[in-house]
């Protein structure tokens, strides 16, 4: 049973040019798009740089606009509530980003940092808060006397789980995570992926996991909807899209993830002396012997996907 519905949603941003600044285009950022949020699932979107992934995450969670469509909330349509302050919603639905840095504020310690949304939307006494406080740094690994100290006080890693701290301090029901790993260190990233899905199952939370990692949305996700220019092109179980994939862009994508098993090494190797024997036309091109064009992304990988890239090319 699902919880939460998206029903048709897009986002389009104003162009506005020519002398008297009007409104010439539409960038259709998000066009289109339904999903649904079952407990206790990870929904992985994922997709190119620009392909509308942070501005759906956004849209969702009232920090953009949304030109059409609606979100349905535990029965309601709450698409007017989503920017209300201390609503139900904004309360349930909470939000991690990339740059854990800048989405902390600088000049407050971690204790008022988690306070805020403490007291907008929880009634507590003093003491009550307090060990809230050290209720949600011990959720997060942080020994007690993290919440005298101020962000840049603390590593990548430290800061992103402070901002999950912040996150998970309303009990909410859904967490949008925005690429929250791609700016730490790989080992530190295994570390937070590992430790989103312990509270996972601690909390009953969902996540709407947006990244641009196949590989880390594979750990991650048990459903996974594929975006290009805004819209899904394929979404499906994680058996679905990594095993079947059935739209080129997919099989592109999960051609370019990088792999460390030894039997697809060796059928890189091959696939590269192939390559070697063609022309290259460009960056992104090679052309054979029959002026047959292949993607340089798909030749690079399965022999499947290479021959599915054919076109008509000039020699
Ligand atoms: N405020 C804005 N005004 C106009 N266009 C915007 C605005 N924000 C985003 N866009 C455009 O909307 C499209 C989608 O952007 P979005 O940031 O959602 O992509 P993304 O998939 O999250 O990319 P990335 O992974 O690089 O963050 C892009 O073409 C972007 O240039």
């Amino acid at each position: 049973m699902s919880f939460m519905e998206i029903k048709d949603l897009r986002v389009h941003y104003p162009i506005r040019g020519g002398f008297f600044n009007t409104i010439v285009d539409h960038v259709h950022a998000v066009d289109g798009i339904n999903m649904e949020f079952e407990k206790g699932k990870t929904y992985g979107l994922v997709g190119e740089s620009g392909c509308g992934k942070s501005t759906t995450g956004k849209a969702i969670i009232g920090l953009e606009k949304i030109t059409s469509g609606k979100i349905i909330y535990e029965g309601k349509d709450v698409t007017n509530q989503r920017r209300q302050r201390n609503s139900p919603y904004n309360r349930d639905i909470q939000m991690i980003f990339q740059d854990a840095h800048s989405s902390l504020n600088p000049r407050k310690r971690v204790q008022d940092i988690l306070a805020e949304p403490i007291r907008n939307f929880l009634n507590l006494s003093d003491s009550e808060e307090k060990r809230k406080i050290n209720e949600l740094l011990a959720i997060v690994g942080m020994p007690e006397d993290a919440k005298v100290k101020y962000p840049h006080e603390f590593s990548g890693g430290q800061k992103q789980r402070i901002g999950i701290a912040r996150a998970i301090a309303t009990n909410p029901k859904l967490i949008i995570a925005d690429e929250p790993v791609s700016a730490l260190d790989l080992s530190v990233q295994a570390q937070v992926l590992n430790f989103l899905k312990d509270i996972q199952d601690e909390l009953g939370l969902s996540y709407l996991f947006i990244s641009h990692d196949l590989g880390v949305v594979k750990h991650m996700c048990d459903h996974v909807s594929i975006m290009y220019k805004g819209r899904f092109v394929e979404s499906g179980s994680k058996k679905d899209i990594y095993q079947t994939p059935q739209h080129i862009y997919t099989k592109r994508l999960l051609s370019a993830i990088p792999t460390i098993e030894p039997s697809s090494r060796v059928e890189r190797k091959v696939e590269r002396i192939t390559v070697e024997n063609n022309y290259q036309l460009d960056n992104h091109q090679y052309f054979d012997a029959n002026g047959r064009v292949y993607d340089l992304q798909a030749i690079s990988d399965t022999h499947e996907v290479a021959m599915s890239e054919i076109k008509e090319g000039v020699k």
